[in-house]
């Protein structure tokens, strides 16, 4: 048999073997036009944005430098959690939470739909590393795409190109991850400037360490080191080697008399990691650095502590509720250009818009690009639209958000989006109490995902559409992580609610900046500082325990805002029933044994 020939498919910058064959195997089921591998250089940038111009996907912006909108399908606009799935070889493994199909059913049916889905196309490879390019062990991959805008979008997220293939030798390990928009095109077929296809998978292969996409071109369904590596197959590696790869932003926040702590919090999509992550403090004297805003890797340093690792490199931020009252560090940080906006408005005068920015310009391009005038019935941009901006722009990046080892992390949080019942911040009692805090977090669904938005679902860890594996297991892990150390070298574990409504529905506390004023409790709290009522459901301050000097907020919300309700929380237990009954028997003993004790107390 004659090797097929496709221009570019020889060119390999690499000699690996493992690597090289895997690209001709996808060339050829494929068939794209050309194949091309990535270098991450300005040129190659250059070339494709411009090249998504000429498509119509990329507009380009005048007011920001090197800046580009784009408006999705309006049917591809945020991950697809009924079409993701984790393809273990025991249906166990993936268990309750999970989307489960046998991995040689799924690989039979993406073949068929990947066979000649790149004809008309460039086939791109993109070789990247999550995490810093000087780990000792750094963390590869390789997505092959036909879609020019996840190319320019990986430039920003991950280290990828020559520098990272520079890291593969002839034989390291590395996550294969195959992405196509679904889209080939016949000869003299004209191009749309979004293409994508109408049938969806997200697919993790997780004993294979391997990823298949197809159809969608939007966000975690198509940025594969995102999501799909760096939390579904991550955690099955973590679960391996014992440690934890968890959907947590990570900060640096700085006392006045200059004490460093790094917090850890995990939030579900759309509930406040990326406003966090770069909160400019209300308080005065205190500081805070950003280290990442959406993932961390976690794994125990010599000195017994947890070190975590953004695996990212850049900020893939919700934009909708963005401006220079709730963030101006990320706003300050897309002004300096170099980024993409998706599904957000463009202006007249080419830059961008969105709700939540202030008054709206008389006249503006919708996400679905037609006119919106301030008088328009639907949003100017989507609820999931987003900027893709790099960390190294942001002024308030930590020195150290690169270091290969990670920063010790001294808290954690776990918070929800959820109207009542969960006080503005619960400390732990310890670390099996918080793990439990985080296996029964709950939170109202939100515009990240397709689906209805406000629905409470359990969200353990901020995790439920990102563990690569059995919830339950996933939750011993966490008991057995706790095992594993020092119990006082463990970070402490706290529960959060930034958005606890009061009878009218307006937020009882006003968030964003003045969260620095819990983020101060809890540092106090680690430095045996600050007092907290202890309550049936762990440890929460008093109005009179959080430095409110200066808010702007009456009292009676602060207080309803950190009220213990026990009715509400009687409410609550059996949902939580609910939800160890669906995860079953894996439920570890130790968090039913916190079960009881919780409704031991609440009588
Ligand atoms: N009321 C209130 N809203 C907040 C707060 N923090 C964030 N939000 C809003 O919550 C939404 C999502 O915030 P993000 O910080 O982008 O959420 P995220 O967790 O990073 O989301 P993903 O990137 O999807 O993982 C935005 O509309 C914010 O304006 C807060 O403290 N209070
Ligand atoms: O993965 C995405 O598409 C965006 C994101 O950060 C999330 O949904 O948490
Ligand atoms: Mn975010």
């Amino acid at each position: 048999m004659t090797a097929v020939t496709i221009p570019g498919l020889d060119h390999a910058p690499t000699n690996h073997p493992r690597l090289l064959s895997w690209v001709r195997e996808v060339a050829e089921l494929t068939c794209p036009d050309e194949v091309v591998w990535a270098d991450g250089s300005q040129d190659e940038w250059n070339r494709l944005t411009a090249k998504l111009v000429d498509a119509g996907t990329f507009v380009p912006l005048k007011k920001k430098p090197n800046s580009f909108w784009a408006a999705s399908d309006p049917t591809d606009v945020a991950r697809v959690e009924e079409r993701t799935f984790i393809c273990s070889v025991d249906p166990q493994d993936a268990g309750p939470t999970n989307n489960w199909m046998d991995p040689a059913e799924m690989k039979a049916i993406m073949t068929e739909l990947y066979r000649g889905c790149m004809r008309g196309r460039t086939m791109y490879v993109i070789p990247f590393c999550m995490g810093p390019l000087d780990a000792e062990k750094p963390m590869l991959g390789v997505e092959i795409t036909d879609s020019e805008y996840v190319v320019v979008s990986m430039h920003i997220m991950t280290r990828m190109g020559t520098k990272a293939l520079n890291r593969f030798g002839d034989d390291a390990d590395f996550v294969q991850a195959l992405h196509s928009i679904g889209a080939p095109l016949e000869p003299g077929q004209d191009d749309v400037p979004w293409p994508c296809n109408e049938t969806k998978y997200i697919t993790q292969f997780p004993e294979e360490r391997m990823i298949w996409s197809f159809g969608s071109g939007y966000g975690g369904n198509a940025l594969l080191g995102k999501k799909c590596y760096s939390l579904r197959i991550a955690s099955v590696m973590a679960r391996d080697e014992g440690w934890l790869a968890e959907h947590m932003l990570i900060l640096k926040l700085t006392s006045p008399e200059q004490k460093a702590y790094y917090i850890a919090a995990a939030f579900p999509s759309a509930c406040g990691k990326t406003n966090l992550a770069m909160l400019e403090p209300t308080i005065p004297g205190w500081k805070v650095e950003t280290l990442g805003d959406d993932i961390a890797w976690m794994r125990f340093g010599e000195d017994g502590r947890l070190y975590a690792v953004n695996p990212e490199n850049g900020f893939f931020g919700v934009a909708p509720g963005t401006d220079y009252h709730t963030n101006p560090n990320a706003m300050r940080t897309i002004a300096k250009g170099n980024s993409l906006f998706t599904n957000v408005a463009l202006t007249d005068d080419g830059d961008v818009w969105w709700e939540g920015m202030g008054e709206p310009p008389a006249h503006l391009t919708s996400w679905k690009k037609q006119d919106w005038t301030p008088d328009s019935d639907e949003l100017s941009s989507h609820p999931n639209s987003r900027y893709c901006t790099p960390i190294d722009q942001c002024d308030i990046k930590a020195p150290e958000w690169d270091d290969p080892n990670g920063v010790p992390i001294s808290a954690i949080f776990f918070g929800g989006r959820r109207a009542t019942t969960i006080p503005l911040i619960t400390e732990s009692r310890d670390w099996q109490h918080g793990v439990f805090m985080g296996a029964t977090l709950s939170s109202e669904t939100t515009a990240a995902a397709v689906g209805k938005t406000g629905v409470v679902r359990r969200d353990p860890m901020a995790m439920l559409p990102f563990i690569g594996y059995h919830a339950g297991d996933y939750f011993q892990h966490w008991i057995d992580t706790g095992k594993s150390a020092d119990a006082d070298k463990l970070p402490k574990i706290f529960y959060v609610n930034w958005f606890r409504r009061g009878e009218d529905k307006r937020f009882l506390w006003p968030g964003f900046g003045e969260n620095s004023r819990v983020l101060k409790w809890a540092v106090e709290r680690l430095e045996g500082k600050a007092a907290a009522v202890e309550t049936p459901i762990g440890h929460v301050p008093t109005a009179g325990e959080l430095d409110l000097d200066g808010l702007d907020a009456p009292r009676e919300d602060v207080e309803a805002a950190l009220r213990f309700d026990a009715d509400e929380w009687r409410a609550e237990i059996p949902m939580i029933e609910e939800w160890f009954a669906k995860i079953g028997e894996k439920v570890p003993t130790s968090l039913r044994d916190e079960l009881e004790a919780l409704k031991l107390r609440l009588g």
